[in-house]
């Protein structure tokens, strides 16, 4: 998977040549380059940002740097993308919330280019032109909290989705089996346990060193229903909800 970055930040993606995503793209797993949005300016205080049309709080991102910055990224695409180019996401508070669904997805991608906007966002006209010129454009979201740009987003989405490629998490077994994992069909992870038998006088529940193993699949799916029901009963509704669509359909 090649994945494209431009920020003015691109410091903030240092993380990224660590560990498991590190050892991909030393592996040719993943080819993720960061381009600085500020070469793409041409005035002696190299400027990315102006005033609001209309007022407001805060400075917006102009959009002849991203034009002329997404331009570039696209005159070089990578051999394996599709005919319809990139998915070009830009992290935003108001963008659709990034679930493992959508990590799922955009896994399957073989070109990602993340645009990073910083101050109070990105000139709206950027997104809306290369809609207009058929790029897949997903203004996404982590969350409703507010950050200061979508430099911590990547970090999020590449590190949530470059997982799912084969050969980058060891035990892709694992994989399918965590929280959110469709296999797991959206309920939380299980507690789990690992040696001692006894830390500080708390025992590992006794059903896991039982050796049986249905009785082990049993609990462990109690807990995680358990655990999602306390934590997060909309995902329990959803499945409800879900569950009865199934049912309607059978009638
Ligand atoms: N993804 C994501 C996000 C962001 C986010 C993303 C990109 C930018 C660029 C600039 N800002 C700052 C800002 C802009 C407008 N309103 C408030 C703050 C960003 C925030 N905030 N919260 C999330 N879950």
């Amino acid at each position: 998977m090649r994945v494209d970055v431009v920020t003015i930040f691109g410091e903030y993606l240092q993380p990224l040549s660590l560990s498991l995503i590190g050892r991909a793209r030393e592996e040719g797993l993943l080819d993720l380059r960061v381009r600085d949005l500020r070469e793409h300016t041409h005035d002696r205080h190299r400027t990315v940002d102006d005033t609001p049309y209309g007022g407001g709080a805060g400075m917006l991102m102009r959009p002849e740097p991203w034009g002329e910055a997404l331009d570039a990224v696209l005159a070089d695409p990578p051999g394996d993308a599709r005919p319809e180019g990139p998915v070009l996401l830009v992290p935003s508070p108001a963008g659709e919330v990034f679930r493992q669904a959508t990590a799922v997805e955009l896994a399957a991608e073989p070109w990602l280019v993340f645009a990073c906007g910083r101050y109070e966002g990105i000139d709206a006209r950027v997104v809306e032109h290369y809609a207009s010129r058929g790029v897949r454009v997903r203004e996404v979201s982590l969350g409703d909290y507010v950050l200061n740009g979508g430099e911590v987003a990547v970090l999020v989405i590449v590190e949530a989705v470059a997982r799912l490629l084969p050969g980058v998490v060891g035990n892709a077994a694992s994989v399918e089996e965590e929280s959110h994992a469709a296999a797991h069909s959206g309920l939380l992870e299980h507690p789990a346990y690992t040696k001692p038998a006894t830390w500080r006088g708390l025992d590992v529940p006794a059903v896991l060193t039982s050796g049986h193993h249905g009785l082990v699949a049993r609990w462990r799916r109690d807990e995680a229903l358990r655990r999602t029901a306390r934590r997060r009963p909309d995902i329990v509704a959803a499945l409800d909800a879900a569950r009865c669509d199934a049912a309607d359909l059978r009638v």
